[in-house]
């Protein structure tokens, strides 16, 4: 299910703990844009020479202002997006979940970064794929997960969960 030389991407779910003992992810309105209009995490592309916890330390600032030290981050998985119908959307994506950090959460030019309860996500507002994994992440478990995308772009066709333990540690 593989798509030919997708590029690669990463993207970070920040959590809290409210005073009320309610969980938080800090999620974003995306301005621009592949998915504009959706609810997504914060990520983009990884850039030359960077590894993925390089890119995503660098864009959860870009994004949102927040500084993160690298070693607080946990890589709880990988996603593959194929988008058959286009393919330049094609992209797999290293998730990130983390609860430490630096700074207020500021909107950017990408994104208007904002908490929403965990047990209430946003998922109709969300890329459909989400919905697949990212309650499982947000609970502290791990994916490995191939989507495939119908006509329209936006609906997931077709989709495999594998066994996280395949993941390389990182
Ligand atoms: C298809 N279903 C999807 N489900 C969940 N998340 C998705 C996603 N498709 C893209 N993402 C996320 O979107 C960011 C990349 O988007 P992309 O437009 O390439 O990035 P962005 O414009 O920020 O890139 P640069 O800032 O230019 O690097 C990156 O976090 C990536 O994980």
């Amino acid at each position: 299910m593989s798509p030919v030389s997708p590029y690669q991407v990463c993207v970070a779910f920040l959590t809290r703990v409210r005073a009320d003992g309610r969980p938080e992810v800090l999620l974003g309105r995306k301005k621009t844009g592949l998915g504009s209009g959706n609810i997504v995490g914060l990520g983009g592309k990884i850039e030359p020479g960077e590894n993925a916890r390089d890119a995503i330390v660098r864009e959860i600032e870009e994004e949102s202002s927040l500084v993160v030290d690298p070693a607080d981050l946990r890589q709880a998985g990988l996603v593959k997006f194929a988008f058959p119908y286009r393919e330049n959307w094609s992209q797999d994506s290293t998730v990130f979940v983390g609860s430490r950090w630096t700074g207020e959460p500021a909107e950017s030019d990408e994104v208007a970064p904002a908490w929403y309860p965990i047990d209430e996500l946003p998922l109709d507002e969300m890329w459909d794929d989400a919905k697949y994994w990212l309650p499982t992440v947000l609970a502290g478990g791990r994916v490995l997960g191939d989507f495939r995308f119908g006509e329209d772009c936006r609906t997931v066709s077709e989709h495999e969960l594998h066994d996280p333990h395949l993941l390389s540690a990182g």
